[in-house]
């Protein structure tokens, strides 16, 4: 459903060209849970980032559902990405001044979804996620693996085919780790297309497929 042919990506800043991809093909499909590993700087928060639609490559093209998407206006690229992904990261982003709930709804506030089906989706999601009882709570009130899932129901409130999650659980302990790689993996079998960056080998074995990136390039 996404493809990427012979794509590069350079960043440029003052004084250093960094060549982040180097012609990468790749082609994720829908229902597959795909891992991508790597060392540290070969290009892997760039790649998930590209799929994403959140950046553009210097070369190549990218593809959802069989359109490109330079054949989109800049508007319409921003809808297909919110209608297509859902985005966690390491890091949370959740908003420490909002309720976990309002978090939640987030997504939903830029599609114009109106406010009482906004809480019934978000109370819903959240109740997937085993956070049912914590709506009024600050994100801050809660653990690093609670906060997480909170991210997921976030990233899931508005029924996203692709979900995209930037090492996931390089902020908790093995234990809450292992709680959201269930939550992860029980989206997938439902039917959510998933690409994670791991640094964690035992993790991205959960995934139905392993990429490996080295320097740029895809080795495996
Ligand atoms: N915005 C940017 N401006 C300039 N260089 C960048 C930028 N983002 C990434 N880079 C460089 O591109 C290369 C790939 O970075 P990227 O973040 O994709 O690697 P990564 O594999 O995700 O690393 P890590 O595992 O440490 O998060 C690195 O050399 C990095 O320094």
């Amino acid at each position: 459903m996404i493809r990427l042919q012979n794509i590069s990506k350079t960043y440029q800043t003052d004084k250093v060209e960094t060549l982040a991809l180097k012609d990468i093909n790749l082609h994720v499909k829908k229902g597959e849970f795909l891992s991508i590993m790597g060392p540290s700087g070969c290009g892997k928060s760039t790649l998930l980032n590209l799929i994403g639609l959140l950046d553009q490559p210097g070369t190549g093209a990218i593809s959802v559902d069989g359109k490109e998407v330079k054949s989109y206006r800049d508007k319409d690229v921003a809808q297909l990405r919110n209608r297509t992904f859902g985005f966690i990261f390491q890091s949370f982003h959740l908003i420490n001044d909002l309720h976990v709930i309002d978090n939640v709804e987030l997504p939903l506030l830029y599609r114009s979804v109106p406010a009482a089906e906004r809480r019934r989706l978000a109370k819903e999601a959240l109740e997937k996620v085993g956070l049912g009882a914590r709506m009024e709570h600050y994100p801050n009130q809660l653990s690093g693996g609670q906060q997480q899932r909170v991210a997921i129901a976030r990233a899931m409130v508005g029924k996203p085919q692709v979900l995209l999650a930037d090492e996931p659980t390089g902020n908790l302990d093995s234990q809450m780790g292992a709680e959201v790689m269930d939550h992860l993996v029980k989206l997938n079998q439902e039917g959510t297309t998933v690409v994670m960056v791991t640094h964690d080998e035992r993790e991205a074995k959960r995934g139905s497929q392993i990429i490996r990136v080295f320097d740029g390039q895809l080795v495996a």
